[in-house]
């Protein structure tokens, strides 16, 4: 199993490492035949304007497109899950999704004054307590879909009951980012739920 990070921009790093952690093989994607030998992918937090427009200049808009929406498994944090929503407020005009879960977010939705903050979000599916959640310029999840699962809203103060992790099949995304904190619980999540759909494929 290949789980590979879209590494065009935004902290490709981190996630490798936990990959790694979990005894996966990780493998940073920066081009299309990069795409087509990982198994799954991840798409990490960073910039989600400036990671479009490079997977349009690296030719990866279409095969990011077509792939999600074949089944592969992928798993979006913060910028990432902005990437996988098919619908983005406060965006900018020419910004494209790769799209997959149907949901609407808004960036950078917590505020402008406060550019990060750590909160408390209880992850349903993902034992073990709370997770200590951070998030930076981060978007939050303002209307999902009936196909989309809700996995956890913001635990308390005042952005309290606000959506900010979801799953829809193969897909995965959270606002926080768990790649910054070494928890490793939501990667552990993932890579199960590669290994669910390769079962699933293979049988
Ligand atoms: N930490 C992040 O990934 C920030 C996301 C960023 N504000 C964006 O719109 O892409």
């Amino acid at each position: 199993m290949i789980i590979g990070v879209l590494a065009l921009q935004g902290d490709t790093r981190e996630h490798l490492h936990a990959v790694a952690d979990l005894d996966a093989i990780g493998r940073p994607v920066r081009r299309p035949e990069e795409l087509d030998s990982v198994d799954a992918l991840i798409i990490p937090g960073g910039e989600s304007t400036t990671m479009s427009k490079l997977a349009v200049e690296f030719g990866l808009l279409e095969p990011l497109q077509k792939r999600i929406a074949a089944g592969m498994p992928a798993y979006g944090s913060c910028a990432g899950m902005i990437m996988l929503a098919t619908t983005i407020l406060d965006g900018r005009a020419d910004q494209v999704p790769f799209g997959g879960i149907d949901m609407t977010v808004r960036r950078n939705a917590f505020g402008r004054q406060v550019d990060s903050f750590e909160g408390n979000v209880d992850i349903s599916g993902i034992d073990g307590g709370s997770f200590h959640a951070v998030f930076i310029r981060a978007p939050w999840v303002e209307e999902v879909s009936d196909s989309v699962e809700v996995l956890g809203r913001v635990n308390d103060g005042p952005s309290a009951g606000r959506i900010v992790a979801v799953r829809q099949q193969h897909l995965l995304a959270t606002a926080f980012h768990p790649e910054l904190t070494g928890d490793l619980r939501v990667h552990r999540y993932f890579v199960e739920m590669v290994r669910e759909a390769g079962k699933t494929t293979e049988g």
